[in-house]
């Protein structure tokens, strides 16, 4: 148990009892599955001959409490692509256990999809990043891994996939290029970067003194979400790509008087989300 109360696992059965629910209920048959972040939910908006589910009425489903995450499941068709959309994800810092912040995942796994794109607001580490650049992330640095907090972590489930998982290839390669390719065609490559995600529990963005560890140990950017969401992923062999919008510059000098908010992550979703939308649409396309 959490110190919410929360069951820290699940069985197989209720994540089939939640695919099979929403295999009964939805007429889509997705290969795509994408988690929306912070402020960037708009994306599932664009769906057409869309199924919305509340994730409250969904068996299981854990519901969002954040400002710009909605919570609805939104199924539907982008650039004739099939897809199953996350308008709102659930972090650890909600106090959803890491079971739970992932469940949605393995529901995904069962439903047939077979690739994950995730999204996510992060803070610029790398001082080459300006606020509003779109990160493909590279690679990830799990820090709640660390200190034990592992979707992985209890008894396996050989059903989904093996004891120990190579993570060395978290981010399909192909997909990074078939990205990268897309947006020098459609002209975002000028603020197109690419680096390293670490996530942090939250939810108080970072001192200077971790901003400046965080740099030395290799992170490029970092958030509160997506690591244990693509952790589970690759656990069940679903294949990854993931985008970081820069939506702040992260404090590293103690002079600074810049103050990172909420406010100020959802103001640069709002400036940069229909380039981030576009680029995931044009790429469906190509899948
Ligand atoms: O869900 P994401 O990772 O996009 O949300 C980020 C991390 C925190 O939830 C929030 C902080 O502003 O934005
Ligand atoms: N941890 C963390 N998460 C973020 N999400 C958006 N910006 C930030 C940030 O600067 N730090």
């Amino acid at each position: 148990m959490t110190s919410t109360g929360e069951s820290c696992s699940y069985t197989y059965e209720e994540y089939k009892e939640t695919a099979d629910w929403l295999l009964t209920h939805a007429k889509q048959r997705p290969k795509v599955a994408i988690i929306c972040g912070s402020g960037l939910g708009g994306l599932a908006d664009l769906l057409v001959e869309k199924t919305v589910f509340p994730y409250a009425e969904i068996p299981h489903f854990p519901q969002s409490t954040v400002e710009g995450h909605d919570g609805q499941l939104v199924f539907g068709e982008l650039n004739g692509k099939l897809c199953v959309c996350m308008q709102g994800r659930f972090h650890f810092y909600e106090g959803h256990s890491i079971a739970k912040v992932t469940y949605p995942v393995r529901v995904f796994y069962l439903l047939g999809v077979d690739t994950l794109i995730v999204t996510n607001a992060a803070g610029g580490l790398n001082p080459k990043f300006n606020v509003g650049d779109i990160m493909l992330i590279r690679d990830h640095i799990n820090l709640p891994g660390f200190a034990g907090i592992n979707p992985l972590c209890g008894q396996n489930d050989d059903r989904f996939g093996s004891r120990f998982p190579c993570m060395s290839d978290a981010y399909d390669r192909d997909l990074l290029r078939l990205a990268q390719e897309t947006a020098q065609e459609q002209g975002c490559a000028a603020f197109l970067q690419q680096g390293v995600y670490c996530m942090l529990a939250g939810p108080m963005y970072e001192t200077v003194a971790e901003c400046r560890a965080l740099r030395i140990l290799g992170a490029e950017a970092v958030g509160m979400s997506t690591v244990p969401e693509v952790v589970l992923a690759r656990h069940c062999g679903l294949r990854v790509l993931g985008f970081s919008l820069i939506t702040n510059k992260v404090v590293t000098d103690y002079e600074s008087t810049e103050r990172v908010s909420h406010n100020e992550v959802l103001e640069t979703t709002r400036m940069r989300t229909k380039d981030l939308q576009k680029l995931v649409s044009n790429l469906l396309s190509k899948l």
